[in-house]
This record gives C-alpha cells, structure tokens and sequence, in this order.
C-alpha cells in the first residue's frame, strides 16, 4: 500500500480562508508572529503533567517474538501488560532499517515544504480519500510489524495467533503525517488534540523533537524520544475487538517555541466495510458484550466528525445494558 494521508494539525478542514492550506502555511506568511491567532488558542487542560524521567510507557524487545517458546511467551505477556495497563509502549529489535525510518521522515518533511499551491492538489476534506505521495517500502515493513504485534496482542488475549489478523481480512493502512512548526505561544494551544487512535494497532515514528503526551491513569505522561525506536498504541478497534479488556488510551501532541516537529503515525484496520464488534470467544455468560457492533467506515466518519475528540465516538457505542450474545 502506498497511501499517505497528509495532515497539518489543528487545521479544521472548514474551508475558511487560508485555514486549509495548514498552519506551516500560516507560520510561513507570518515569520514574526508573535501572538497566537485567536482561533488557535485552545482552553487549558486541568489535567497535571506528569515527568517522563518520573514514568515511562512500557519498553518491549521484539526480537522476544521470534524467540524461544518461553520467551515468546514472556514476550506475549508484556505485550497484554502493557495493552492493558498503558495502552502504550515502545519497540525495540523491531526490524525496521533506520536508513528506512529516516527517508520516510525526509519524504513527509519534503512533502510539508512544496508550497501551498501544490499541496492543495492533495487536499481533501475527506479522510477516505487517500493520496499517493510515498514509496511502499517503509509502509510494507510497519504493515508486517502491526500484523507480528496483532499476533502477539491475539494471544495474550486467550484467542489464536491470527485471530487479530484474519479479523483485519485484507485491511486498510492509513498514514497521519503530522508536521508542528514553532509556536509563538505553545502553552495556549495544542499540536494535536486529545483523541483516542480508530483502528487496530498504531506505528508511531518522530523526528527528534518531543512532543507526545499519553494518558495514564489521569494525568498527561509526556513521551520521550528515543532514537531509532518506534512508538506502538491501541486503538479503539482493539478496544471492542477485546470487549473493554484493553483500552485505546488518549494521547495528544504539545508544540513548543523553537523546533518543527514532525511524527508519522500509521493505523492498520479491518476494511471499510467490516463490521467491528467483540471477539465472540471473549464474550460468555460473565462477560457482557460491552460494544454495539458498527461498520468501521461508520466509526471514522463519527470519529473523524466530532469536533471534541476525546473518546466520545466510542463511549457511544457502549452498551450500557447487559445485553447477551
Ligand atoms: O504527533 C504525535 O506524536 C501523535 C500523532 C497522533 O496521535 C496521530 O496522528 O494520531
Ligand atoms: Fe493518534
């Protein structure tokens, strides 16, 4: 698959003026700004921060999949313990080439740099509508990684290595490029606002400016980077494929005054047209199902439309009464 979904955070797509043409485009034409445009200040989160030197989101050696049988299944175990507790963790020995994850952060940085005029002809206000801007090779190796880790995440659940990946059928891969740019008044405003990711498993790669900041057990974990590893979440398809047992975790992106940051973040899901529901082995008499079922194209137009993300999309499909298999 050869998609990529170029996006510039906190544009809202609603056509207004120069707003679509992203906030590179703002910074651009303003090179002193000063002060935050109104429209981009956002209310403060009450929520406290929590140091990364403090707490850090779970660290998992992949190499530990191919290994023995015990350590596999060691492997296996972090990986459900970190679904379950973080929603969050960081691979290492995962297999992808840095060379690789450099370039691709080369073509998103070239590709934020044509001008306006030209980016425009990949704009969409559509996010099923995909654009061809990137080579295949770097979204081949994360597919493979998603599918490994969805084997791992399909056991530690109880059910078998491929339920994960046959649930995805031939899936879909959809690539969020997201380019930062110094803010005047990064305190005001956000990146990227709080939402939970929509699909299976997320593959997260940055340039070397921090940013991340994950939600654990209330309070904002900023994420640190470390160089050539990649950064894996949940999201909310998870979530309802395991019946609640794993939760997508909401996570948001900060800016700040001096460095442009740019993260790429690839979701892999089921096929528009697949109905998303909890995994039938998990559901028995003592546990309810706990998620209406909905076609996955029908989840990303809610999730993609509501204007305060969060995870508002998904709480609405819980079934707040007990309703049986
Ligand atoms: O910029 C980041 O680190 C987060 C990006 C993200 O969460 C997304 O694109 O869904
Ligand atoms: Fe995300």
């Amino acid at each position: 698959m050869d998609l990529i979904a170029g996006k510039s955070p906190s544009d809202d797509d609603s056509g207004r003026g120069d707003r679509r043409k992203g906030v590179k485009y703002l910074v651009d034409m303003t090179p002193c700004m000063r002060v935050l445009p109104e429209e981009y200040v956002l209310p403060l989160q009450p929520e406290k921060l929590i140091s990364s030197s403090r707490v850090a989101i779970p660290v998992i050696d992949l190499s530990g999949l191919d290994g023995s049988i015990g350590r596999r299944m060691m492997t296996v175990e972090a990986i459900g313990s970190a679904c379950a507790h973080w929603g969050f963790f960081r691979i290492i020995n995962h297999g992808v080439k840095v060379s690789l994850m450099e370039e691709m952060l080369k073509v998103v940085d070239g590709f934020f740099n044509l001008t306006a005029e030209e980016k425009m002809n990949y704009a969409s206000e559509d996010v099923m509508n995909p654009v061809r801007v990137v080579t295949k090779e770097y979204l081949e190796e994360v597919w493979g990684l998603a599918i490994r880790i969805s084997g791992a995440i399909s056991e530690a659940l109880g059910l078998e290595r491929d339920y994960v990946e046959k649930s995805l059928g031939e899936g879909c891969q959809i690539v969020a490029s997201n380019y930062y740019p110094p803010c005047p008044e990064p305190h005001r405003t956000l990146g990227l606002a709080a939402h939970s990711d929509h699909g299976g498993v997320t593959i997260l790669m940055q340039n070397e400016v921090d940013g991340l900041q994950v939600k654990h057990q209330g309070e904002w974990v900023a994420v640190q980077h470390v160089p050539g590893t990649l950064v894996v979440n949940i999201g909310d398809y998870i979530e309802i494929l395991s019946n609640g047992k794993y939760k997508s975790v909401e996570h948001r992106a900060v800016v700040n005054a001096e460095r442009t940051r740019i993260s790429i973040a690839v979701g892999h899901g089921p096929k528009m047209t697949a109905t998303v529901a909890p995994a039938s082995p998990l559901v028995d008499e003592k546990s309810w199902v706990k998620y209406r079922p909905i076609m996955y194209k029908d989840y990303m137009r809610a999730q993609q439309s509501s204007a305060v993300r969060g995870k508002s999309p998904l709480q609405a499909l819980m079934t707040n009464t007990t309703v049986m298999k």
